[in-house]
């Protein structure tokens, strides 16, 4: 299967990768094109236009970094639209807002394309690893067809109805994400400004009924302030902040993650955007009293 893929960061790298790995035909685009060197040194081919990519291969997929990239990409000059025609399938596996991936359907099957999205829960270690969970909604036909591709991008995939059901769903995933992380940061400054030993608290709470692998994962490396990007915390703040218009949309009252989505903007001000989202705890700690 020839697929191409567009967004070389640090998602599409990984998945491009793992495609790769699994015998798949890889066409690549970047639009910082250095990055696609080391997909070429496993294999990959290099389209010089996104244009170039969907002309070559049967099915493209994107990961990109927000709304205005994903449609950028589609609609300026030397994009998708260019090429996209009967026979020809697109899957965008970036997050944005559910008007984005609607607006992007409508320009490919314009064309005669069809289309997908596939929005993604998980970092870049199940990226690596092939254990994505993919929120998919769009054609049918094509989301069956790109079962092989999602086997090993991911360990399980949904198919969620009508475009925008996927980016609804992944919004809501990572508002509840983002809010999580906020309460944690500051549980683990609540600790240490009390006398006690957040390494304790990472204990009692992975015996109890709140432990998961996000605490697990970025506890100890947040105690120690490093902060290497797996999930960069300007695309936290863009889901929060999207998942926000979700809720005015719908009337959904949502204070936590309004506050949480400060803490964010906070963050990014203090220039902390191309950090893990988990640099939040900058933001919360603040500046120590003497
Ligand atoms: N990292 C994670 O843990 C996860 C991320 N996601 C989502 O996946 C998407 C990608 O995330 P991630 O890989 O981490 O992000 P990165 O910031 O590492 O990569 C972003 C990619 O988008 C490209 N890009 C940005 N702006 C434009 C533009 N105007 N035109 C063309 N290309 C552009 C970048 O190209 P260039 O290299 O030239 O800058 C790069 O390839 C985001 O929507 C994110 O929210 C979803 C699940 C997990
Ligand atoms: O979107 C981020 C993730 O970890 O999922």
């Amino acid at each position: 299967m020839e697929v191409g893929f567009l967004g070389l960061g640090i998602m599409g790298k990984a998945m491009a990768m793992n495609l790769l790995r699994n015998g798949f035909k890889v066409t690549v685009w970047n639009r910082t094109l250095s990055k696609c060197d080391e997909l070429v040194e496993h294999g990959a081919a290099v389209g010089e236009t996104p244009a170039a990519v969907v002309k070559k291969c049967k099915y493209t997929i994107a990961m990109l970094s927000d709304p205005s990239a994903a449609i950028s990409v589609v609609y300026d000059k030397d994009g998708v639209l260019e090429e996209i025609c009967n026979g020809k399938s697109y899957i965008d596996m970036s997050t944005v807002d559910a008007d984005t991936s609607i607006k992007i359907s409508e320009g490919i099957i314009s064309k005669g394309g069809r289309f997908l999205e596939g929005p993604v829960s998980g970092s870049k270690k199940p990226a690596e690893d092939g254990q994505l969970i993919i929120l998919a909604a769009g054609e049918k036909g094509l989301y069956d067809e790109a079962i092989p591709i999602f086997d090993v991008l991911g360990k399980k995939s949904f198919f969620l109805g009508q475009v925008g059901n996927g980016a609804k769903m992944k919004l809501v995933v990572n508002m509840i994400m983002g809010s999580m992380m906020n309460a944690f940061s500051e549980g683990l400054e609540l600790t240490e400004s009390s006398g006690l030993d957040p390494r304790t608290l990472l204990d009692v709470l992975d015996l109890g009924a709140m432990a998961n692998p996000m605490f697990k994962m970025k506890g100890p490396s947040m105690l120690q302030s490093k902060y290497p990007p797996a999930f960069p915390l300007k695309h936290q703040q863009k889901d929060m902040r999207l998942a926000l218009a979700l809720g005015d949309e719908n009337a959904v009252s949502m204070p936590v993650a309004a506050a949480a989505n400060e803490a964010f903007k906070k963050a990014r001000s203090m220039g902390l955007g191309d950090q893990d989202f988990s640099a939040v705890h900058e933001a919360i700690k603040g500046p120590k009293h003497p």
